[in-house]
This record gives C-alpha cells, structure tokens and sequence, in this order.
C-alpha cells in the first residue's frame, strides 16, 4: 500500500507538472509570437496580462478614461484577445445616435437657457412659422454652431468602433504590427485641448468666426474619419438639423418645476454610446406663449 500511495502520489505530481509544463510553453509560444517584433517601438500603453488582456486596469463605469489616461495618441492598442471589443460588438446593434444626440441638445438647451433664447431668436428671424428646410441651415449659423457644439461635447460613441490594421504601420513614430486591434479614441480629439477653447463646456462660439459665422473645425469628427468614417453621416446631419430646429421652433425646453438649470445632471449614463442620465424635461409651447 505504501509503495501504491506513493506512486499515485508521484504519478499525479509528474501530470500536475507536466500539465504545468505545457500551459507554460504555450504561454511562452504566444507571448513570443506576440512579441516579435519588439525590437521596433510599439505604441505607449499599459502591460497586458495573460489571456485576460487588459481587462483588469480598465475603468468599467467610464472605459473611454482608462483609454485616455494611458494612450499618449489618439490611438489605443490593446491585445486582440482583450474582452472590451467583445463587449462593444455585442451593445452596438441596434443604437439609435440620432435619437440619443438629440436628448443631449435638448438637455443642453434646458441648462443653457440664455442659450437657447439666441437660437430661438435666429429661428423666428430667418424662419418663422413655416417649415424648415435643409436650405435654410446655411442662414442659421448659430443653430449650425450649436448642433454641432452637442455633438462634439455628447461624444456619444467616445471609443467609435475597433478596427484591425490590414498591415504593419509606422504611426506617429510607433509601430504597430499587422492585425493589430485599434480604438479610435474619438473623445481625445472632440475634447482636445490644444484644439478647443473651452473643451469641457458647452460653448457653440467654438464654431463661429469673430462675425458669428459658422466654420467647421477639423477636430470635429463625432463619426470619426477615414475610410470607415460614418456611413450615414450625412443622412444623421440632414435629420439632426430637422428635428431639432423644429424642435426649437414650437417648444421651448426647461427643467420640471422645482429643478434649477444647475441641478440638470450632465453626467452620462455609459453603455456603447453615451446617452444622458434619465431626466425629466419641461417641454412649453411657444405658440401658446
Ligand atoms: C448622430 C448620429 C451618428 C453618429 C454620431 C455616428 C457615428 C458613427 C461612428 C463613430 C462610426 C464608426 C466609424 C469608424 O469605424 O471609425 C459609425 C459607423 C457607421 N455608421 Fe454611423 N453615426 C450616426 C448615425 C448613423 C446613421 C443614421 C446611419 C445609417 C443610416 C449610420 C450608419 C453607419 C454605418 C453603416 C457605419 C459603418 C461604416 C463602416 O464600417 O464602413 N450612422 N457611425
């Protein structure tokens, strides 16, 4: 029996090891093959860890910061097998950015009302009672700047969608292997401070010349850039500028009674897009008024 316990004691010790042997060689395989090129400079980033990635040092709640934080450019580089993309395939069916941007101006008119008062002005200036047109965005600059303001201070896809480079690439003095998984980190652009006077405020002069008219800046890219920029980019402009100036032109948005505009929370509720916290708004009509 001695003999027998001992060599059942040593027999699963040799499997435990050899089994331990072998997990290290794969490891050490795919950390190799990963590795192969390292004696070009890779991009900046946070050390992954073994089949879980990066998971670990991501900001769940707010992953977009994480990205910020640890990316010098405005590009982030992750490990393929890294769950965040799974995670971002999964909620990006079915999202509506037209209607979620949309909440977010009405939001900004209520806590802006002086705001709001001016794009009110300009529309019953240039527009009055009748329907809007799409011809009619170039007379109305300010609600131009405006449209354009929420968008890039909603950020509403901050990390737009992942890519994978189609061959090896030298960018901004980092290399980056064929096949690689990239998040355009579109938010390090929109809120950019070298760019935008005031990043982190709702400030539509960021679109105006110094005779209030609109131009457009080249760091505004809420559907990204490129080749896989936004496919419906035009149709979400034509729709965006509809809906909310006909908005604008019959109600005028503020917060439910007893709220104070201070008291509107801007804070955003985080899923693939971000889309504002729940809240309720006042919608009066101006017809009545
Ligand atoms: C405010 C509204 C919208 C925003 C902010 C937005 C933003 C974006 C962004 C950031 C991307 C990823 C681009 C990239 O891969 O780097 C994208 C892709 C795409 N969008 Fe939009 N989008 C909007 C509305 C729409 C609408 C209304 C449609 C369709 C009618 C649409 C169709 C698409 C398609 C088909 C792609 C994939 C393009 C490709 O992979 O080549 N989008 N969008």
């Amino acid at each position: 029996m001695g003999i027998l316990d001992l060599f059942l004691q040593s027999s699963s010790s040799v499997t435990l090891l050899g089994g331990l042997l072998v997990l290290l060689l794969v490891y050490l395989i795919c950390s190799s093959s990963f590795s192969s090129n390292e004696d070009r400079k890779g991009p900046p980033g946070p050390k992954p860890f073994p089949l879980i990635g990066n998971l670990l040092q991501l900001d769940l709640k707010r992953p977009y910061n994480t990205l910020l934080k640890e990316s010098g450019i405005a590009n982030s580089y992750f490990h393929e097998h890294n769950l965040m993309q799974t995670v971002i395939n999964m909620f990006g069916a079915g999202t509506d950015t037209t209607a979620t941007t949309l909440r977010w101006g009405l939001l900004f008119m209520a806590k802006n009302p002086k705001i709001q008062d001016q794009v009110q002005e300009e529309l019953s200036r240039e527009i009055g009672s009748r329907n809007v047109q799409v011809e009619d965005r170039k007379n109305l600059p300010f609600t131009d700047a405006v449209i354009h303001e929420t968008q890039r201070l909603a950020s509403i896809l901050p990390i737009a969608v992942p890519h994978k480079t189609s061959q090896d690439i030298t960018f901004q003095g980092h290399f980056i292997k064929k096949g690689t998984t990239v998040y355009p980190l579109l938010t390090s652009v929109l809120y950019d401070e070298s760019e935008w006077e005031r990043p982190h405020s709702f400030y539509p002069a960021h679109f105006l010349d110094k005779d209030g008219k609109f131009f457009k800046r080249e760091a505004f890219m809420p559907f990204s850039a490129g080749r896989r920029i936004c496919l419906g980019e035009g149709l979400a402009r034509i729709e965006l500028f509809i809906f909310f100036t006909s908005l604008l032109q019959h109600f005028r948005f503020t917060p439910p009674p007893g709220v104070s505009e201070d008291e509107l929370d801007l804070t955003p509720s985080v899923g693939f897009t971000l889309s504002p916290s729940p809240h309720k708004l006042c919608a009066v009509s101006c017809i009545e008024q």
